[in-house]
């Protein structure tokens, strides 16, 4: 088989702590899975093996890919998070999580997922937004699932609360094949207001070497 060289080393994946109800959802974490290892992509993640959390790392895992799982030290207890697979690194805090799994990808992707799931991806938009990073943002709409956030998105936009620059911070796309292929073909938009923002890096814990704006 012909090996796809990608322009991600490592992709952050945020999704739901629990399977959902439709086998669809779940189908689609181990495609997403399998999507990171055909295209030699190592995985970060919220790490645990409970529901598509699980299943996402252990497809990775599977494929021989490097999976790293960025638990707070009050979610380690096993009873919680479950058994996480490849290398686990403990960090202190909810927020310290997420700016480690953000410095440590260089795209994001949401699967299906609830309220983590939301926070974390709307983080990293808001962050892109503001120039933080220009790492691509997608979303994985596995059978609709997110279509009424897209619409209400839309809506922000219409009503002038999201700029359409802004809105196409989202990548989004029904199959994980289709959405790594768009996030490998995203060029990200500078913003003129938001490019002239030095970003202290240190105090938002979120230093990088592709991520972090330099003037
Ligand atoms: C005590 C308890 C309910 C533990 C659940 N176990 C969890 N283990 C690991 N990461 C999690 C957990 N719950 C939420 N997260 C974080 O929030 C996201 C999932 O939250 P949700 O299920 O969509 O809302 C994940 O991307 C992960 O980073």
């Amino acid at each position: 088989m012909e090996e796809i060289q990608s322009r991600f080393k490592r992709i952050c994946v945020f999704c739901g702590s629990s399977s959902g109800k439709k086998t669809s959802y779940q189908e689609a974490a181990v495609e997403l899975g399998k999507e990171l290892v055909e295209r030699r992509i190592d995985l970060v993640y919220g790490g645990g093996s409970v529901g598509l959390m699980g299943l996402v790392s252990q497809a990775v895992h599977d494929g021989g890919r490097h999976v790293l799982g960025v638990i707070p030290k009050t979610l380690m207890p096993r009873e919680i998070t479950g058994e996480t697979v490849g290398e686990v690194r403990a960090v202190s805090d909810m927020h310290q999580r997420k700016a480690e799994m953000a410095r440590q990808a260089d795209a994001f992707i949401a699967l299906p997922g609830g309220y983590g799931t939301l926070e974390e991806l709307l983080e990293v938009i808001t962050w892109a937004q503001l120039g933080i990073h220009h790492k691509p943002v997608g979303l994985l709409n596995v059978d609709g699932y997110y279509n009424s956030l897209l619409s209400f998105i839309d809506k922000a936009v219409d009503e002038g609360f999201i700029s359409p620059s802004a809105r196409r911070i989202i990548i989004s796309a029904p199959s994980a094949k289709q959405l790594v292929r768009e996030l490998e073909e995203y060029v990200p938009e500078y913003d003129e207001i938001t490019s002239k923002l030095i970003w202290e890096a240190e105090r938002l814990s979120y230093v990088s070497e592709s991520g972090v704006v330099t003037l």
